[in-house]
């Protein structure tokens, strides 16, 4: 069977280079090269996509053997109906892996027509590396290689004014425009570069801030056979996402007018403003994803959509998000409940697979991120604490001792945290003080938690309670501690 590429997928187009792009993975491609792609066929935007792999190991290699094509699947509910489309996205022209030709990478910035780079590195990439120096090539970190790239640009075109950027990070963490600008004047600091290249990167360079979502699964590896029937053509860079989009880019107006998304009928959002929409896509939707997780995994579920199916655990998380997420929330009650009944339609979208196990890497960062502020903010308003939560947190522990019965479970989180957990749960005797003692040091580990949770009343005794409750009858007899009460009342 033929593999595709622009000689095999006759009707692809090539762009003029507009876009650089840090990220090669499954979201940029089902997100924002899905746009750029629209875009480029509904609108004159007429723009290319070079992608530069972040990181040493990656997908760059397959993507230029495939010539930047990749086939999408968007698969849920368009305007009230089941849907399940896919097309060849060609706006990628070609990658880049930097650890082995940074020199092509410096070029791409040479272009005059370059006017737009976008990221994601996950929540692990805008970090501020003190090793990393302007001669590395390439340096370590994500902002250490585009302040270099910055200063290349600044240096070819002598600083004017009109060949900066608009840079658009889509990374998941709060206010990622404003952390990636902090860590590159942070470099320019460290190496010393001239105040005339601070002021260009200040003044004619825009950061925003922006949030994205869009459920994307990513490479569709227990159907990829069907799929590849289907298609009539090997592609190793499939990938499937649900149909709702948005992004909200928080930044100036006339950034609709050069990015023409509005224009292709796009569900894009240029605002002043955009903490509302991130704290309740964080707080609903990712804060249910993670909390989720732990409990519907021990239950014996694999999936979001299973998690769905079963009553009971259904219920568990309906029940933690409409009595216990929403709660905490400041914006109109009406208009957080229509998103979270949106979210848990999504969450059923029948056509995805979204693996609780793909969800759970990094948990403890996740729990900390998307659902510590909730059960802090629960406990300030009532005085009391809220059940599910704390349950979930219980079963995050219980998760991490790394088996479903007789199952091992591949867990992936930070070095430090696999440790600990490793530690605690070695001397497991099954008795409640040993619980009790694990609980206490994870509660404690500020490493993760950046505070010492067992100052929280009646924290550790209810994590104790629920985490022997699991420990001794499983999450099936467990759970019920938590859902009888709202299905009783
Ligand atoms: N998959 C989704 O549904 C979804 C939706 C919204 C947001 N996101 C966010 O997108 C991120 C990536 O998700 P994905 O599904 O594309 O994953 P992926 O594994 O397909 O891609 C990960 C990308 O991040 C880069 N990367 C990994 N570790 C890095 C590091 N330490 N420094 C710099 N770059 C690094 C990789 O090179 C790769 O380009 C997630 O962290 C998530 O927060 C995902
Ligand atoms: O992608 P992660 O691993 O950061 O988080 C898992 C999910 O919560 C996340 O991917 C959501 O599906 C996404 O954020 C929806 O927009």
């Amino acid at each position: 069977m033929e593999k595709l590429n622009r000689n095999t997928w006759k009707e692809s187009k090539k762009y003029p280079v507009k876009v650089l792009q840090f990220g090669e993975g499954n979201f940029l491609r089902a997100f924002v090269n899905w746009q750029i792609d629209k875009m480029n066929k509904e609108t004159d935007f007429n723009g290319g996509v070079v992608v530069a792999q972040p990181i040493e190991f990656g997908l760059i290699d397959k993507l230029n053997e495939q010539e930047g094509l990749y086939t999408l699947f968007l698969q849920g509910i368009k305007n009230e109906e089941a849907v399940r489309e896919h097309s060849v996205i060609d706006c990628i022209n070609y990658g880049i892996n930097p650890y082995a030709n940074y020199d092509q990478l410096l070029e791409v910035t040479e272009n005059p027509e370059l006017r737009f780079i976008i990221s994601n590195t996950t929540e692990a990439g805008i970090t501020f590396e003190e090793n990393d120096r302007l001669s590395d090539s390439p340096q370590k970190s994500f902002p250490g290689k585009l302040t270099a790239l910055l200063y290349h640009r600044f240096n070819t075109f002598a600083g004017a004014e009109d060949k900066g950027f608009v840079i658009l990070p889509c990374e998941l963490i709060d206010r990622n425009g404003e952390k990636l600008k902090e860590i590159v004047l942070k470099y320019i600091e460290l190496w010393n570069l001239e105040l005339g290249f601070k002021e260009w990167v200040l003044q004619s360079n825009t950061f925003c801030c922006t949030l994205v979502d869009r459920i994307v699964t990513g490479y569709p590896r227990d159907t990829i056979d069907e799929i590849t029937t289907e298609l009539g053509y090997k592609d190793e860079l499939v990938v499937v996402g649900e149909q709702f989009h948005l992004w909200v880019i928080e930044g100036p107006q006339w950034i609709s007018d050069e990015f023409p998304t509005n224009q292709a009928g796009l569900n894009v959002k240029v605002v002043n403003d955009m903490t509302p929409y991130r704290t309740r896509k964080v707080r609903i939707l990712n804060g249910a994803h993670t909390a989720m997780t732990p409990v519907c995994y021990l239950y014996g579920l694999d999936t979001v959509g299973d998690s769905m199916k079963d009553e009971v655990t259904r219920d568990f998380i309906e029940r933690l998000i409409f009595d216990e997420i929403i709660p905490t929330l400041d914006l109109p009650e009406e208009e957080l409940k229509s998103f979270a009944s949106a979210v848990l339609e999504r969450f059923m979208n029948p056509y995805v697979n979204h693996y609780l196990l793909s969800i759970a890497l990094n948990s403890m960062s996740k729990f900390k991120t998307r659902d510590l502020p909730t059960l802090i903010e629960y406990h300030g308003r009532t005085g009391e604490l809220p059940r599910r939560l704390v349950f979930s947190l219980s079963a995050l522990i219980a998760l991490y001792k790394g088996k479903r019965d007789s199952e091992e479970i591949n867990l992936q989180d930070d070095d430090h945290v696999m440790e600990l957990y490793s530690s605690l749960w070695k001397d497991y005797d099954g008795s409640e003080d040993r619980i009790r003692e694990i609980v206490t040091t994870v509660l404690a580990y500020e490493k993760n938690w950046e505070l010492d949770l067992t100052i929280i009343p009646g924290l550790t005794d209810m994590v104790t309670e629920f985490l022997v409750k699991i420990e001794r009858s499983g999450m099936k007899v467990a759970i019920k501690d938590v859902t009888k009460i709202s299905l009783g009342n």
